[in-house]
């Protein structure tokens, strides 16, 4: 007996990221070899931007998926959420070089009260919602206070490219291998204030900083390189990362939904005052996931050098929200 198809809402899905996440969630990759999906697609209501939509449409209908049940094309959020049981909030405007993700609040922050209120009103009661627009903490945050009937765990952003590019950046320093590093977290804000820790990380039970043991390295190579590895690819490419964006977003939504076996990974959830992050504050914090719910990992001892970067990404995360009171 076949699944019951889920309803997958992805906004943006004629941009870049949308284009390399579409063809992932219709293959399986995202929800499971044996769960059928329904796209529902959201983008801008203009004629440019529907008719790429539709070509992205041709393409996945070309690839003949056997899991992929139904795709819409919308241009109005309260019908693309209609019911939808997960929601990739990716459409937004990013960065160019020389911005900060914050300069994109004057220009996205508003995406998300329309698009907060329209799965507060049409999306199914345990829709699972993913924001990947820019700023991405604060822009959830958006969406979570302008959906008021809807559970505020629904709500995430996507602190995961973080987590993949330090977990990466460690597999290169041990030369050891990614897929072994266990307890890794990266705290607060997806922004060059986020804290990569790996103090309590372990490979094949072995822990990553005394195998490091290197604190120069960590505060002055490793944190930045994390940190600022968005601009780096900015830099690099002309446009800002798209395919290991897509990659994160997958590995988000596949862990929250399918689960991840009592293995930590980074989430940006709203805080219930834990760690001493205010409440409501969507924060990154190590969760482990099973039967369709993240569980905080809680009791991690915070040390002095650890407890100036979390105040440090926190301070910036308020100031965020503060200047987005006018949006809620
Ligand atoms: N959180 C992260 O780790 C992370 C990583 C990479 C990119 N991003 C962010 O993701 C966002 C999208 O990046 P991209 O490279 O796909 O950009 P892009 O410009 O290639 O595509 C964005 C798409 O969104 C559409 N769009 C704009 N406003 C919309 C709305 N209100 N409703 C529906 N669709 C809308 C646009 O028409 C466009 O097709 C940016 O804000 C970027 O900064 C976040
Ligand atoms: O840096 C950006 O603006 C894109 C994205 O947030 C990233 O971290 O790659």
């Amino acid at each position: 007996m076949s699944k019951k198809p889920v309803r997958v809402a992805v906004t943006g899905a004629a941009g870049q990221i949308g284009y390399a996440l579409l063809f992932r969630i219709a293959s399986g990759e995202m929800l499971g070899k044996d769960q059928p999906v329904i796209l529902q697609l959201l983008e801008i209501p203009d004629e440019k931007a529907q008719k790429a939509l539709k070509g992205v449409m041709m393409e996945l209908d070309d690839c003949a998926f056997p899991l992929l049940a139904g795709m819409e094309a919308h241009g109005d959020p309260m019908t693309a959420f209609k019911d939808a049981d997960y929601a990739l909030l990716v459409g937004s405007r990013p960065r160019g070089p020389g911005m900060e993700r914050a300069e994109l609040l004057a220009v996205n922050g508003a995406i998300f009260t329309a698009q907060g209120k329209a799965l507060n009103a049409v999306a199914s009661r345990n829709v699972k919602v993913l924001v990947v627009g820019n700023p991405a903490n604060t822009n959830a945050y958006i969406a979570m206070k302008s959906a008021p009937d809807l559970p505020r765990k629904n709500f995430t952003a996507m602190l995961r490219l973080d987590h993949n590019r330090a977990a990466s950046q460690i597999a290169a320093k041990t030369g050891k291998a990614v897929a072994d590093i266990e307890k890794l977290v990266v705290w607060g804000n997806h922004s060059p204030t986020m804290y990569a820790d790996y103090r309590f990380a372990t490979i094949k039970g072995d822990s990553v900083a005394k195998m490091i043991n290197d604190q120069e390295w960590n505060a002055n190579t490793f944190l930045p390189t994390v940190g600022k590895r968005g601009a780096a690819i900015i830099e690099a490419r002309g446009l800002s990362s798209a395919a290991s964006a897509a990659n994160a977003a997958i590995d988000h939504m596949r862990d929250w939904a399918l689960g991840t076996n009592g293995k930590w990974v980074t989430m940006g959830i709203p805080s219930d005052g834990q760690y001493g992050i205010p409440k409501d504050t969507m924060f990154g914090f190590p969760v482990t996931c099973e039967n369709g719910e993240y569980k905080l990992v809680e009791g991690l001892e915070i040390d002095a050098f650890s407890q100036e970067r979390i105040n440090k990404t926190l301070e910036e995360l308020q100031g965020e929200q503060a200047g987005v009171a006018h949006l809620i």
